[in-house]
């Protein structure tokens, strides 16, 4: 992924498809009703999204341009953490894999406690690396998932469009997430999945809801199709490039000069952790 050459870091490219240069917009088919698709000229809808812009912020754009920065400041990989949590069945795992695959599965295969998958991006120029934690959505391993919320940059909470129930347990689902984390330091996604499955009003209806619920946890909500692949690249693009720009931003903000966030120490040690789930501090009253 990275060598050094001539007292350098050298970055491996990453695919075509994983390269971002512009800021990426929320569209129309991805947060608002069936009636407002496909119109031209806004992209946002204010209910729906956590930052209400068009482009880098300033201070991101020059650091990223600026190559000696670059070189000196960021030798090593950045890289941020993304939970996904949710109840069971929602397609929490088919999501993923139809992002960093492009692959969907009709058979439920239950996620056995955690999983995860490091998807690399080059942002504005600059490597990035975004690990993405899957967690089992099963009580019985929630005690082995939670374990692994801490440390997360972002938080997607996963709902079935198709059932209700699961988009009001997302509030619960949050309120975990986030007690294992600062306030504060975490974007929130709320995603609803199975878009394919309803019918348009009933989408409608249900991306309202949502949207109401988003505004109460302060998260971007995203309706999305993990079978047809409908706003996953999307969603994903967009999650990465705001906690990209939190990440240049934070860096700033401190004055860091070298840093990672997250990093290839982090990996291993989660990774670790995945075998060794015992060793990190478990509630009492779980499993
Ligand atoms: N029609 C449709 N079915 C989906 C979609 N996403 C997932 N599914 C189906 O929903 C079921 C559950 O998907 P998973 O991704 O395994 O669910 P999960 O949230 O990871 O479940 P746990 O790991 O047990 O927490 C599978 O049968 C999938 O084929 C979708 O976008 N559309
Ligand atoms: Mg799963």
């Amino acid at each position: 992924m990275q060598e050094m050459r001539n007292g350098r870091m050298h970055f491996q490219p990453v695919s075509r498809d994983r390269v971002l240069s512009k800021f990426p917009k929320v569209t129309y088919s991805a947060c608002l009703p069936a009636s407002s698709e496909g119109k031209a000229g806004k992209c946002y809808t204010p209910q729906a999204c956590l930052q209400m812009k068009n482009d880098w912020d300033s201070q991101t754009k020059a650091a990223c341009k600026d190559r000696t920065t670059m070189h000196q400041g960021w030798d090593r990989l950045k890289m941020s953490k993304a939970v996904i949590v949710g109840d069971v069945n929602v397609g929490k795992t088919c999501l993923i894999n139809r992002f960093c695959k492009d692959v969907f599965d009709r058979d439920y295969k239950a996620t056995i406690g955690v999983d995860f998958e490091i998807e690399r991006f080059e942002i504005s120029g600059v490597p990035f690396s975004l690990q993405i934690w899957d967690t089992a959505g099963q009580e019985k391993f929630k005690c082995i998932a939670s374990a692994y919320y801490r440390g997360a940059h972002m938080i997607i909470i996963v709902f079935d469009m198709a059932d209700i129930k699961t988009l009001e347990h997302t509030r619960q689902w949050s309120e975990e997430a986030m007690s294992e984390n600062e306030p504060g330091s975490c974007s929130i996604f709320l995603v609803g999945t199975k878009r394919d499955l309803l019918a348009p009003q009933e989408r409608q209806r249900t991306e309202r809801d949502a949207i109401k619920m988003a505004n109460e946890m302060n998260a971007e909500f995203w309706s999305v199709s993990a079978k047809s692949g409908e706003n996953v690249q999307e969603l994903f693009f967009r999650m990465a490039a705001l906690t990209f720009e939190d990440s240049v931003l934070k860096d700033m903000e401190l004055g860091v000069t070298s840093t990672t966030i997250g990093g290839r120490d982090d990996i291993k040690s989660d990774i670790a952790n995945l075998q060794e789930p015992a060793s990190k501090p478990v509630k009492t009253n779980c499993c």
